[in-house]
């Protein structure tokens, strides 16, 4: 499959270990239409940096993807077909470049400014983008402007001064925007994001019900385009992507419609109807997802020919799809975008050694609890260790409840760098705490939230569920094996698989560019708490948590007892130090 035997070098950068990447399976299938799409970045611009697998599999850091999508845009051109761009949103929270900013600087602000270097069509917004009303601002007045109405925040508006300072709301960028391609087809598109309510005031979220009964949709819509691009942060299954599908159908029985979704940060894809596609391309810089359509039968109502792809993001990867060779391969841009990268890590002084990580912890390739879990390290030893830093109550017994949505990436072994703190930890939650919750009731808390819904956890893509009972696709085992077969001796001793994403979705064919061996996976609760203390059930103990999650904690022990009402008037603080420093802490006092 490898066109000239160049593309299996190593992955060299940075003073790591030199690592054999294995190259895609196969060449891309293009079509008239072809979009590469990103979502879910969370910062992870300068690529994942460790040595050890899957890390090195997605290492291509944005530079290089910005020079792959120069070159990709030159091949469309010689094949005189279409080639977009698109980004379904969460740009914030994730790396130490979007959130290891000095104090009184605005979250991503610097490295949004590498996005608008790439020639993004059709941007939609994310969660991420609406924590912190300083953020959306932001996007609202510094990152929309530069995309010129392609921004789009179709239900999504921010309340801003308007004329005579009088509070006006309005889209964070455009609700929908009408273009052209290159080749001249007509694409109408829209930018949704999911029935979010987490977002700052001063901010408000339609819901995708309503959007659709809007009548700027309407007069959106109106118009038959030659297709509907529909980019969005919004889960491709499970989610609210057929209210605004079947509003479009209602009105274009056959137009193609491309959906590109994001937010629960799985590679996914299924059709709606036999002319439409639905994509999501992962999270973290992990996955470059691509889809090729067949749209030029023109008057044909058949179903489309629709091809997608999910691309590890490295440089392997990106040289055998662009057909070059390493010395050809960067763009001055690209080289740029790399440099300015680096330049902002250091600027960020996101190098900084907390201290060594004895081994690695991971988020679900281990089981909760375990010795290799980074949810039982932070319960059982860096929450404990951490928050008791200079707190004069750390001598009164208590319990420590956070979600584990809030913690985001495994810790490798090997040095702890404050770019690493902000990669498993990245949020300024804030920890809280009630006094006086008697023992009994406090220890309860914890199974009554983790019972009550799915809040605080990300739900399991279908994959993950069948990964965890154990349930591999057949299809795919063929399909390894065929390719194993076809790629004859050499490569197929050379094809060592390394660890990575085996997907499994509902579109036709085989999606992973490049073939991986399954990382395990293990589930984890939405909720984690450090061990509770001993004691008669009416010890009088402190109730510690994280403020994103200080309502439904409120909620709870109303439901658990009747002698006493808990309002927010209960919650104090409980340390200065917040989510996304507790890592760091701890790492100074027991990893140095
Ligand atoms: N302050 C915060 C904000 C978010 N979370 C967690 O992130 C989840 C959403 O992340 P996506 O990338 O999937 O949009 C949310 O459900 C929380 O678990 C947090 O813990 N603290
Ligand atoms: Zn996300
Ligand atoms: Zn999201």
């Amino acid at each position: 499959a490898c066109p000239d035997g160049e593309h299996e070098h190593a992955y060299e950068r940075r003073a790591e270990p030199i690592v054999h990447l294995t190259p895609p399976s196969r060449p891309l299938v293009w079509g008239d239409i072809n979009i590469i799409h990103t979502t879910d970045s969370h910062g992870w611009l300068l690529g994942h940096q460790k040595a050890s697998f899957p890390e090195p599999s997605y290492s291509g850091d944005f530079g290089d993807f910005a020079s792959f999508v120069a070159h990709m845009k030159k091949i469309a051109e010689e094949k005189d077909v279409d080639l977009l761009l698109v980004d379904s949103g969460d740009l914030h929270d994730g790396t130490g470049l979007v959130d290891g900013f000095p104090p009184g600087g605005i979250d991503a602000h610097d490295a949004n400014k590498f996005f608008d270097q790439l020639p993004y069509d059709v941007l939609a917004i994310g969660n991420h983008e609406l924590y912190i009303y300083a953020n959306a601002l932001d996007m609202h007045l510094n990152f929309a402007p530069k995309f010129h109405g392609r921004y789009l925040s179709s239900n999504v508006n921010i309340t801003v001064a308007g004329p005579g300072g009088t509070p006006v709301s309005v889209p964070v960028g455009s609700r929908f925007a009408k273009f052209k391609t290159r080749k001249g087809r007509k694409v109408t598109s829209l930018g949704v994001l999911f029935d979010f309510t987490g977002n700052d005031h001063n901010t408000t979220v339609q819901k995708v019900e309503d959007m659709v009964n809007e009548a700027w949709f309407a007069d959106a819509i109106k118009e038959e385009p030659d297709f509907f691009l529909l980019v969005g942060h919004m889960p491709v299954a499970r989610d609210k992507w057929p209210l605004v599908f079947n509003a479009v159908r209602a009105v274009h029985p056959t137009t193609p419609i491309l959906i590109f979704g994001g937010h629960s940060h799985i590679r996914d894809c299924l059709q709606f109807d036999g002319r439409s596609i639905a994509l999501e391309s992962g999270r973290y810089m992990e996955t470059v997802g691509f889809l090729s359509v067949n749209l030029d039968h023109q008057g044909s109502k058949a179903n489309l020919t629709v091809n997608r792809r999910y691309l590890d993001p490295n440089r392997v990867t990106y040289e055998f799809h662009s057909n070059r060779r390493d010395s050809s391969f960067d763009s001055p841009q690209g080289r740029k975008i790399t440099k300015g990268l680096q330049d902002l890590s250091n600027r960020f002084n996101l190098d900084l050694k907390f201290g060594t990580a004895p081994q690695d912890y991971t988020l679900s390739r281990d089981p909760f609890p375990s010795n290799g879990s980074l949810l039982s390290l932070i319960v059982d030893q860096v929450l404990p260790t951490a928050l008791t830093v200079n707190n004069s109550r750390a001598n009164i017994p208590n319990i420590i409840i956070t979600n584990s949505g809030g913690l985001r990436f495994d810790i490798y072994a090997g040095p702890f760098t404050k770019n690493d703190q902000l990669t498993a930890s990245p949020f300024t939650d804030a920890f809280q705490y009630i006094p006086n919750v008697p023992l009994s009731v406090a220890k309860s808390v914890l199974p009554v939230l983790n019972g009550g819904g799915n809040n605080g956890r990300r739900e399991l893509s279908s994959a993950e569920e069948r990964y965890a009972r154990g349930d591999v696709d057949e299809r795919y085992g063929n399909w390894l094996a065929e390719m194993h077969e076809r790629a004859g001796p050499e490569r197929r001793a050379a094809q060592n698989l390394t660890l990575g994403y085996v997907t499994q979705d509902a579109c036709p064919g085989i999606g992973d560019d490049t073939l991986h061996t399954p990382l395990p996976f293990f589930p984890s609760p939405g909720f984690i708490s450090s061990t509770p203390p001993t004691g008669s059930v009416d010890t009088a103990i402190d109730l510690v948590f994280v403020d994103f999650i200080a309502s439904e904690v409120l909620k709870v022990l109303n439901g658990l007892q009747t002698t006493k009402t808990y309002t927010s008037s209960d919650v104090l603080s409980y340390t200065s130090i917040l989510l996304n420093e507790v890592l760091g802490v701890f790492a100074q006092v027991k990893w140095n």
